[in-house]
């Protein structure tokens, strides 16, 4: 029987008030109580709650009685940010319903319609919902118009609420009640669960959060995980309430979690099928992925001692994130390290700031890179996670990079800035088209390596902060790619290397060696530092030296004195010289990042 059960989730742009309206709906169905009440119940994690986004997906049950039947609803909390785009998806195929959560004074934006599409795509009941009406500057109407340009929602269909004040949940319960299509599916069939979230608790091991689509599962059964062909025993089940709730059984429709002393998340796939073992021809249900990394840069410990604490720290964070992945790398410049590989920058700075809040480490961070693919004369292909490991110029038949579909979303008067803005990132425009009076979508190809790094906040402050970006991979092209390296005092310095547009490549060597200039400090000799393509210099900066007056202090005429003084401390010089024993801080280290605007 699951005509009683209301999967759905709740997607929207970044800051609509997902959260809120979460927690709303948590009380008005007395899930929690007023008294165990705190802003953002979903939210858990400590950094979620400062930076007030959601990382995590999570999955809360809620029961109620409308008209004498009671009802478990269970909402699926997804997050909204471009980055977690894959555990959105997984979200998604586990819920018949989605609310589409709009902001009434923000209205459509671009996160709203890369979801959108996202929950069409997976067949899903969509019930449009503005948020916000409380505010003075609300305009319900023209939001909802804006909606159906760019969704095709009835006007007529949209709720209106306030997350904040509570007006109209109660009318949305009743929507997602009689609209959300019940789950179908067999509680006698073979057991089959998608597995679209996990999670690490320190004391139970790897917490698996699942959806049931056909069967039933029960408590001491042994599950396998079909594409991972893993077997484990179930020493518990259960539901979130919104704190975990062990029960017997989990059957067809519902959504709850198993534990079964995995010691590693790495061993839970999301999107992976769950079924019991011996029970034959339960097929895998589709739609597993793997995480894509788009992001790489280096961590090297400052202190080449604490590269185990590094790796153990590492270690740490990978058990809670599967989506973060890394490897040891040397670099001559900055010894041992390990080159990590993150969904996107967001998410790069969110592990940046966990290793420095959990461990204390003093980290050296290399700038961000895409991934690269190289074909050879030979006809391989490479793929590059780091600028060092491009071939050398003579040995490249073709340079890939990575291109993304970006949707900007933006009032119409500030059109003409993003397109300026998105041509000078070599974006190709591909659609141009209005949502409302005066909102505007425009669609533009572009270069990954050209987005990650400030293209949001770029288009956020030409755009006064209206302006919202969401972009999809859409494959990899053939682009007139070099590697830029950087030396310093004649000697390569691998982790400085970046790869660059040819046609770029001189305004940005010399951007960068005037930036590294301003950022290395003197020394007591003449640092030279110079960029270079292959073996061609394109850009030469000098560091001058500190000079040390050691005569100053030989009063009066004893020269042979003063002589073997200033010949020691050319030696002293020659020899700093020969080991190349630069310091080079960390803000240097990015500003190879630099555009030199
Ligand atoms: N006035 C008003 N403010 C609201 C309402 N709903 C949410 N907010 C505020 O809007 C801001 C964003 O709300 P959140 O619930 O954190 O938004 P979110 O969509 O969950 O954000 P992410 O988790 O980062 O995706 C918060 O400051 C809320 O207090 C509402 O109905 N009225």
């Amino acid at each position: 029987m699951t005509t009683h059960i209301r999967n759905f989730c709740i997607i929207a742009h970044i800051d609509h008030g997902k959260s809120t309206l979460a927690d709303r709906l948590l009380e008005h169905t007395g899930t929690v109580m007023n008294r165990d009440k705190k802003e953002q119940m979903l939210d858990d994690l400590d950094l979620e709650r400062q930076r007030g986004i959601t990382i995590k997906a999570r999955a809360v049950k809620m029961r109620l009685k409308r008209g004498g039947v009671e009802y478990e609803l269970n909402l699926i909390d997804t997050p909204g940010h471009v980055d977690f785009q894959y555990e959105v998806s997984r979200s998604l195929a586990c819920c018949e319903g989605a609310l589409l959560l709009v902001d009434a004074f923000q209205g459509v934006e671009a996160q709203t319609v890369a979801n959108a599409f996202a929950a069409m795509e997976h067949n899903l009941f969509i019930v449009p919902v503005i948020n916000k009406i409380d505010l003075a500057m609300a305009r319900p109407e023209e939001v909802a118009e804006e909606m159906m340009n760019s969704l095709g929602t009835d006007p007529e269909d949209c709720i209106r609420v306030s997350a904040k004040t509570g007006i109209g949940v109660d009318a949305l319960i009743d929507t997602i009640i009689a609209k959300v299509p019940p789950p179908t599916g067999n509680p006698n069939a073979t057991l089959q669960a998608m597995v679209f979230d996990s999670n690490y608790d320190d004391y139970r091991g790897a917490i698996t959060y699942v959806r049931v689509m056909e069967g039933t599962v029960k408590k001491g059964q042994k599950i396998q995980f079909v594409r991972a062909g893993s077997v484990h025993e179930v020493v518990e089940i259960g539901q979130f309430v919104p704190q975990r709730h062990p029960c017997d059984t989990l059957s067809a429709g519902q959504v709850g979690y198993l534990i079964c002393n995995i010691k590693s998340l790495g061993d839970v796939h999301i999107g992976d099928t769950v079924t019991i073992v011996g029970d034959k021809g339960a097929p895998a249900l589709p739609g597993y992925a793997r995480p894509k990394r788009m992001v790489y840069c280096g961590l090297f410990p400052s202190d080449g001692q604490e590269f185990s604490d590094l790796r153990d720290a590492l270690e740490r964070l990978a058990v809670n994130d599967p989506s973060f992945e890394f490897e040891p790398e040397t670099s001559d410049a900055l010894g041992f390290g390990f080159r990590c590989g993150f969904l996107g920058l967001l998410h790069m700075e969110i592990i940046q700031q966990r290793l420095e809040s959990e461990s204390n480490i003093d980290l050296v961070q290399t700038a961000p890179n895409v991934t690269y693919e190289v074909v050879n004369k030979r006809g391989e292909t490479i793929i590059i996670h780091k600028p060092q490991d491009v071939p050398d110029p003579g040995d490249i038949d073709e340079f890939r990079q990575p291109i993304v579909r970006c949707n900007v979303i933006i009032p119409g008067e500030f059109i003409g800035a993003v397109m300026k803005l998105c041509q000078e990132r070599r974006g190709i425009q591909k659609n141009q088209e209005y949502l409302g009076a005066n909102r505007a979508m425009l669609t533009y190809d572009i270069p990954l390596a050209e987005v990650v790094y400030d293209l949001h906040d770029k288009i956020k402050s030409c755009t006064r902060g209206y302006g919202t970006l969401d972009y999809e991979m859409v494959g990899y092209e053939a682009a007139d790619l070099c590697r830029m390296d950087i030396m310093v005092n004649g000697v390569r310095v691998d982790a400085l290397s970046i790869v660059c547009n040819k046609a770029d490549a001189d305004r940005r060597g010399r951007a960068v060696v005037k930036k590294l200039k301003a950022e290395i400090e003197r020394h007591m000799f003449e640092v030279a530092v110079q960029a270079a393509i292959g073996s061609r210099v394109i850009a030469r900066e000098t560091v001058s030296a500190m000079r040390k007056n050691v005569t100053a202090k030989c009063y009066g005429g004893d020269i042979s004195r003063k002589r073997k003084l200033l010949q020691k401390q050319k030696e002293g010089k020659k020899r700093m010289k020969a080991v190349g024993n630069v310091e080079i801080s960390q803000k240097a280290f990015m500003a190879v990042l630099s555009d030199g605007e």
